[in-house]
């Protein structure tokens, strides 16, 4: 599709109509042709469903599947740019990617409010969809946020391909060029269940079930990954055995920063308990228990910091959240917050309100990855090391740094915990199209359409409630 010049110029002099107070307010022939970008039109969108090979990783839910879900999103323009995003891939999202991915033809991927104006209209109605509940609730705004932002990342890398430029450059330029993770360990099984539908080899990674355990993992990870901070994914055992971890890694990596994130399953009673007993050992505690009002009465008891990716997860929530002092450190998730420029936005209000920023994530693939470090390295008060489920997906044979991935290995390498900030234009990953086929083949034959940690743990321990706060 060609771009029509008359649309354009309006659109340049920063008015709908081109005037301000009759005048023109831009002189057309002022502009540089070499500073414009004509053609960068979408002409077609494909959403492509994957499945990667997932470790049974155990959560306050219960149990991760053999596979987990995502989608590649191509975004084709009419300059022959292709952008790449990535997001859910369950089928209520990739239900409402479709609808949003037929409104976009012909959008400007400059114009993100655009973008956003065109896929809310485009969802209808809808019965609001969480791809996992450990992102807290759900609702209709946040389920518009998460297919903006699947669109949005997508415009940028076409718009960073157009000009030359890495997505940080265009989010307002780098303030590091290395960008910070943190080690996920997670109690895990040494392989899944029987009847669980896995039909691959055992991860490399080994069972981990108490604090020993967990310390080898981490020991692997901080060897293989360099990482210098450590997150336990809690709500697992009883809380006395996970205090019991947290002290284990502190004897074994005495500098290193420690969280823990019991995915709000324990009483405030509980989650105050073991604040006490943490004091002094953790960077911060996250998400001890259900809800602002629960987080607030926490927060009250202790001076440890508390984060959260459940009860601040869209700007709805902030008020409230800071009239009671209920968090100290939000979890920032372009996923989930709209997109790059509405996790900005989130860090603006951070700053405002004197809040912490760090980065949650859940399992994804490299393109993802990218934008996080992207989006990373130009906010700059997003300075606690971020979450990535990453080393999850690279324990299935090859080196620690072949992952079950779309984009050509190479641009994110991690070193010393940290990775560069990809230096190629837009998000600096490449897609790797034999890799896109072979995950979309195991979407197709994988059997699985949306992620259900309960039903996976039941098979294990059929009584499992999934009653939440268990503790
Ligand atoms: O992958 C998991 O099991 C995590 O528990 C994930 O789903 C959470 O959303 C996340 O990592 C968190 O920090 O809550
Ligand atoms: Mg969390």
């Amino acid at each position: 599709m060609r771009a029509r010049p008359g649309r354009r110029s309006g659109r340049r002099s920063g008015r709908t109509d081109g005037t301000r107070d009759g005048k023109p307010v831009h002189d057309e022939t002022s502009t540089p042709a070499a500073a414009r970008a004509d053609r960068l039109t979408v002409t077609a969108i494909t959403v492509t469903p994957v499945a990667v090979k997932d470790p049974p990783l155990l959560n306050a839910s219960g149990c991760h599947q053999p596979y987990a879900l995502r989608s590649i999103i191509e975004l084709h323009t009419d300059a022959g740019i292709t952008g790449l995003s990535e997001a859910y891939g369950d089928d209520p999202t990739l239900d409402l990617l479709g609808r949003a991915a037929r409104a976009l033809t012909g959008l400007d991927v400059f114009d993100i409010n655009g973008l956003t104006r065109r896929a809310a209209a485009s969802l209808g109605s809808f019965t609001a969809s969480n791809p996992t509940e450990l992102i807290g609730p759900t609702g209709a705004d946040k389920t518009v946020a998460q297919i903006v932002a699947a669109f949005e990342v997508a415009c940028f890398d076409v718009q960073g391909k157009a000009t030359g430029r890495r997505v940080a450059d265009l989010l307002g330029g780098a303030v590091r060029e290395r960008v910070d993770y943190s080690g996920y360990l997670f109690y895990k099984w040494a392989e899944h269940p029987a009847g669980g539908g896995c039909d691959f080899e055992p991860d490399g990674w080994g069972a981990a079930l108490d604090p020993e355990g967990i310390v080898a993992q981490a020991r692997r990870m901080v060897d293989e990954f360099g990482f210098g901070s450590l997150k336990l994914k809690g709500g697992v055992f009883p809380p006395e055995q996970e205090v019991e971890a947290i002290r284990a890694l502190r004897r074994a990596f005495p500098d290193h920063p420690l969280r823990i994130d019991p995915n709000a399953n324990w009483s405030v009673a509980t989650s105050l308990s073991v604040a006490e007993q943490l004091e002094g050992e953790l960077e911060y505690l996250e998400d001890p228990t259900p809800g602002i009002a629960g987080m607030a009465e926490v927060a009250a008891g202790t001076a440890l910091p508390l984060a959260t990716n459940m009860c601040v997860t869209s700007f709805a929530d902030i008020p409230e959240a800071v009239r009671r002092g209920a968090v100290g450190v939000v979890l920032s998730d372009h996923h989930f917050w709209g997109g790059l420029r509405a996790s900005q936005r989130l860090a603006g209000l951070c700053e405002t309100f004197g809040l912490g920023l760090s980065m949650h994530s859940n399992t994804h693939l490299g393109i993802s990855l990218a934008a996080m470090t992207q989006l990373a390295a130009a906010t700059p008060n997003l300075t606690y090391a971020l979450d990535t489920h990453s080393p999850w997906q690279r324990g299935f044979g090859g080196g620690p740094h072949e992952a079950q991935d779309v984009v050509r290995p190479g641009a994110l390498r991690f070193e010393g915990g940290s990775l560069r900030v990809p230096d190629g234009p837009g998000l600096g990953v490449e897609l790797d199209r034999d890799a896109l086929a072979r995950l979309h083949e195991q979407y197709l034959t994988c059997g699985i359409r949306r992620r259900d940690d309960l039903t996976h743990m039941r098979l294990m321990h059929p009584g499992w409630s999934g009653h939440r706060p268990r503790f």
